[in-house]
């Protein structure tokens, strides 16, 4: 054997690849015509030659950051020492001055979890824990539109709730419509739209509402209130996250339970200031909101002392990952869908797609180790263009 295992390179390979969707002005996704996009892939490479690789927004990992604050932490350090690492990369946000996000975090502590799982081939969820082999997946949708046949109307909301369904899904989230749609955000286009799809789908399945983001503290409750008449699940995100006050004020009339934080700064430690102010009945985190899959770990392990779900932010096998290593959130989010595209295409960089769904709506973890990505490695060799 021989000396010790250390982090040898840290690379971030920008990438030509195809896509079917595109972000408005507001960044929320919706259907678009084939178009050639730029990926990234973050590789972290030790010593015995196994690499850790997470797909990366280009923009979100660029090389000042990564050779003035990343490079520095992991080149020569164990591999092993994910939390050691973590601790001493988040300590450097401070000094980054925005610089170093919690997004960038997020995918430098992924990388290092993959990693390791190939390391001991063994799976992630496995490492973490190994609390189940299979999640239930819930629908989430695309934000409305302005698209014939698309999500334009509460009717197009009901008729693809109907095809979800039938796809094999038993709940399902809702994203309405937001700006820059012309007359969004409007609280009775959103409750035209959760009443359409309770009728269209019945009782007995799980619906939940994903809000617009600025609707105030009323228009906040009158949604809440609709949304109880219509027996949903949870409500999401209806208001700025950053008023804790607002949510708790809001959580304290509501019966529906309301969830979140999704998107507020302060990874598991905002969460703890979230319970316990009253302001979620279940929590929120994702692995490229708090930064990794250790500190989602930390937001689970936190929820369930105080008896509460965590469910977790956004697709993607890292969110597999910490759902299969734990069991106190309920469902995989699958998205973001919509009927006039095809979620399960799998990209040319990619050999597979990371959650294909079952019949009955679930979704079996990797057997694969570290995340169990499948990605087209000689592809993204041969479209690197950075
Ligand atoms: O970009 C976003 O804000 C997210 O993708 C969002 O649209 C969606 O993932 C969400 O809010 N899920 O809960
Ligand atoms: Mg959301």
């Amino acid at each position: 054997m021989g000396g010790p295992e250390v982090i040898e390179r840290v690379e971030v390979s920008v990438f030509t690849t195809t896509a079917w969707t595109a972000v408005d002005p507001h960044g929320h996704r919706h259907p678009s015509a084939e178009h050639e996009v730029r990926e990234a892939l973050l590789e972290i490479t030790d010593s015995d030659g196994v690499v850790g690789r997470v797909q990366v927004h280009p923009d979100q990992l660029r090389p000042a950051v990564l050779d003035s604050i990343v490079k520095p932490v992991l080149i020569g350090a164990d591999p092993w020492d994910r939390e050691g690492l973590w601790r001493k990369m988040a300590r450097k946000q401070r000094g980054s001055h925005g610089r170093f996000t919690d997004r960038a975090l997020g995918y430098v502590d992924t990388a290092l979890w993959d990693l390791v799982g190939k390391k001991v081939g063994q799976p992630v969820w496995k490492l973490i824990g190994g609390a189940r082999e299979r999640v239930p997946a819930y629908a989430s949708t695309m934000c409305g539109d302005e698209i014939p046949g698309g999500l334009s109307t509460p009717g197009d909301y009901a008729s693809f709730a109907k095809q979800l369904v039938e796809r094999g899904y038993r709940a399902i989230k809702l994203h309405t419509w937001m700006p820059p749609v012309p007359g969004a955000p409007s609280v009775r286009a959103d409750i035209a739209a959760c009443e359409a799809v309770r009728e269209a789908v019945g009782p007995g399945v799980e619906l939940m509402l994903d809000a617009n983001h600025w609707y105030s503290r009323t228009e906040a409750l009158e949604l809440g209130r609709a949304l109880e008449a219509l027996d949903f699940y949870w409500f999401e995100e209806p208001m700025e996250e950053a008023s804790i006050s607002s949510y708790r004020w809001l959580a304290e009339q509501l019966s529906i339970p309301v969830i979140g934080p999704e998107v507020a700064w302060g990874k598991h430690l905002s969460r703890a200031e979230w319970i316990t102010a009253g302001a979620c009945d279940i929590l929120r985190a994702g692995p490229t909101d708090v930064g990794g899959i250790s500190p989602t770990l930390k937001a689970l392990h936190l929820a369930e002392a105080f008896n509460m779900d965590c469910e977790i932010h956004g697709d993607g096998s890292a969110s597999l990952a910490v759902l299969g290593g734990t069991d106190n959130g309920r469902w995989y989010e699958r998205g973001l869908l919509h009927p006039l595209h095809d979620f399960d295409r799998v990209p040319p960089h990619r050999l597979a797609i990371a959650d294909p769904l079952d019949a009955d709506g679930h979704v079996t973890l990797t057997s694969s180790p570290g995340l169990g990505d499948e990605f087209d490695v000689e592809h993204i060799r041969e479209h690197t263009v950075e």
